[in-house]
This record gives C-alpha cells, sequence and structure tokens, in this order.
C-alpha cells in the first residue's frame, strides 16, 4: 500500500492558484525532498495533506485512505508526524513539555529532546524559544509520533533556524528514519540524503531524482 497518494491535487487561496494538478506516490520508508523556489505551492501543498488547508481539488490519500469527516481529518493530524514551518511552529500558546506530550508518545519524544539539546527547555512557552530550538522541539515531538507509529513525516524547512551542526544532525536523524519521508527543504545536505527529489515551480511538481 502506498503510504501517501496525491491525485490531481490543486490548492488555492482565493484568487491565487497555488498548486496545479500534482500527482504523487510515496511508498513505505521512501524519503522524498520537495525543492523550489519561493512561494511555488511547497508549504500550501504540505498544509494540505494535513487537511490545515481546505481550498483543496483532487484526491489525497494517506495509508490507504482519504479523509472525508472532522473525525478522520483528526485521526490523520494524529497519525502523521509533522514539523511545521518556523514561523507558524510558535504561535501555539503551548510550553515545550505540553508541546512533545502531544506527540502520542510522550516519554520517545522527551528522549529525542535530550539528544536534540532541547530537554533542558521543557518548562518553556514554544513562543520564547528561539528559531533553532523551536525546530529541534518540534523534531522531538515528531520522532515521538514515529516511536508511536506514525509511517509518514512531513517536515516543512526543519533545517532553515539551525546552526551547521543542527542542520547536520538533522539531516542525519531524518535520513535515518524508517518511515516515509516528505520535506520542504532549501537545504542541499538534507535533499542529497533523500532518495528522490521533486521541484516546484509555480504550483506544479516536476520528479528531478
Ligand atoms: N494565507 C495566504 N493567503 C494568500 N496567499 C497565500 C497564503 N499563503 C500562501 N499564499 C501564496 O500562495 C503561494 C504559495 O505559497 P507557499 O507558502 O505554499 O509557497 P512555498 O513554496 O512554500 O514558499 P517558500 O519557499 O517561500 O516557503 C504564494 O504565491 C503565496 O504568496
Amino acid at each position: 500500500m502506498t503510504t501517501l497518494k496525491l491525485s490531481s491535487v490543486s490548492c488555492r487561496h482565493g484568487g491565487l492558484s497555488a498548486v496545479n494538478d500534482v500527482d504523487l506516490e510515496l511508498s513505505p520508508g521512501e524519503h522524498l525532498a520537495v525543492t523550489g523556489t519561493n512561494g511555488s505551492g511547497k508549504s500550501t501543498l504540505l498544509r494540505a495533506i494535513l487537511g490545515l488547508h481546505r481550498d483543496v481539488t483532487g484526491l489525497i490519500e494517506v495509508y490507504g485512505a482519504a479523509a472525508r469527516t472532522r473525525a478522520d481529518w483528526r485521526r490523520r493530524c494524529a497519525d502523521v508526524a509533522w514539523i511545521p514551518q518556523r514561523q507558524a511552529a510558535g504561535q501555539f500558546p503551548l510550553l515545550v513539555r505540553e508541546l512533545l506530550d502531544s506527540g502520542r508518545d510522550g516519554r520517545a519524544a522527551r528522549r529525542a529532546a535530550d539528544e536534540l539539546g532541547v530537554g533542558d527547555l521543557l518548562d518553556r512557552p514554544l513562543s520564547t524559544l528561539s528559531g533553532g530550538q523551536l525546530q529541534r522541539a518540534y523534531l522531538a515531538r515528531a520522532l515521538g509520533q514515529v516511536a508511536a507509529g506514525a509511517r509518514l513525516l512531513l517536515a516543512d524547512e526543519p533545517t532553515a533556524a539551525l546552526d551547521f551542526a543542527g542542520q547536520e544532525q538533522v539531516a542525519e536523524v531524518l535520513a535515518a528514519l524508517p518511515v516515509a519521508v516528505m520535506v520542504v527543504t532549501h537545504d542541499r545536505v538534507v535533499a542529497a540524503a533523500c532518495g528522490r527529489v521533486a521541484e516546484m515551480a509555480a504550483g506544479r511538481m516536476r520528479e528531478v531524482r
């Protein structure tokens, strides 16, 4: 069974066509980097997969099923590990410990937080973290979701705010994940570690490797 299947997916922001007719299949354990110019629709597409962008046509199937009801979408959000874009990530009124515990395996997420160097920030509100600390906390939560059984990780520029050592560490952590990964990135190291690379331009996706 394909882990993620997109059939003729298009997304609009009001009058703007942000994603145009994207087809994609991601098998279990496959890693896909989505690169491309700013504003080409990458984040919109990731958000649409989770139901966070709703002006969508076409079919989005995760683990072989489309989401139709609110309960389906809620289940999908719980079953898919997710690292949001940095600007969005700090807006939730949560402490780091609450973020980690929201990923279904809080103990695994806390272990990952220790390994990623943010295990001592548990009582800090997300809004007070630096960009790099925030990305590490979200990665730790995502690793908790994977430990709890998520078979797909969607990540939106997960190394954008990291120092050089952090970029390498996170690229290594992502590369070692045994689950399917779709990562939007401008980071060559992260893209190089993925088995497949797709480029987006003006809402269209073209696989380049
Ligand atoms: N909330 C919004 N309202 C209106 N237009 C939007 C909104 N969010 C994004 N857009 C537009 O949709 C298009 C796609 O944006 P998107 O954020 O998906 O691009 P991206 O490829 O992720 O860009 P970047 O590499 O800069 O993060 C852009 O033209 C953007 O201006």
